[in-house]
């Protein structure tokens, strides 16, 4: 069964100073996105670099997580570090995600390129950092729609599916509604 880890970067909600609202926001997201039941594994946890480095890893290593989405830390203040611990535990880069990403934040903020979010692989688990607005997550996952709900901009989640099948992982269908799952017409089942 589809596995996903669900990472919630916050010096602030992991204290108890505010709510934690990245994981419930991403959980409500996968639900209506997904097709068919799946599993999550979550954590709440501060903005210190070894702590998210090793979180990342025991959600691959030990929960085999088909995907890991982070949120949260990936500005340019001090203590903004998910992309550089994300980085530092990867075994390749996928400059696309973070591309694309930001591409479509700047439909909603012109400080999307504050964001220095990126998509990584390690071992056969997908990465993706997400900002940590809580807003941000449908934003980035689903993309930009016009009042008629044609897609403008392809959300990044279009593109998971397929990643995660060629990483040997479960087929992933999508809700068409909310996102559009691309994959070659040869990788359709
Ligand atoms: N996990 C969260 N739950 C609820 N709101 C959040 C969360 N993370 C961020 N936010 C909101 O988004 C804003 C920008 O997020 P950002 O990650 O830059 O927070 P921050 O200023 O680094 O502080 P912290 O790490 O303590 O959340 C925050 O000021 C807060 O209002
Ligand atoms: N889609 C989207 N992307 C966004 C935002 C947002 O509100 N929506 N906020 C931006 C802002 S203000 C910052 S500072 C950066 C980094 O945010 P983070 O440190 O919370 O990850 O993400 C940017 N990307």
């Amino acid at each position: 069964m589809l596995k996903i880890g669900l990472v919630s970067v916050s010096d602030r909600a992991s204290t108890g100073i505010y709510e934690d609202k990245g994981i419930p926001e991403l959980v409500t997201w996968l639900k209506q996105a997904i097709k068919g039941d799946f599993l999550v594994e979550t954590r709440l946890i501060p903005d210190e670099q070894p702590i998210v480095e090793q979180t990342l890893i025991e959600l691959v290593d030990c929960h085999c997580c088909h995907l890991v989405l982070t949120t949260g830390g990936t500005g340019p203040a001090k203590r903004d570090i998910t992309p550089d611990a994300t980085l530092a535990i990867a075994d390749k880069v996928m400059p696309g995600f973070g591309e694309q990403m930001r591409q479509i934040s700047l439909h909603f903020v012109p400080t999307a390129i504050l964001s220095r979010q990126v998509g990584v692989i390690r071992h056969q688990t997908l990465i993706l950092n997400l900002p940590g607005q809580p807003k941000s997550i449908k934003e980035t996952l689903e993309g930009v729609k016009d009042a008629a709900g044609h897609v403008l901009v392809h959300g990044i989640f279009a593109s998971v599916p397929y990643c995660i099948q060629l990483l040997d992982g479960p087929y992933i269908e999508t809700q068409d509604e909310i996102i559009k799952a691309f994959r070659p017409k040869s990788a359709i089942k």
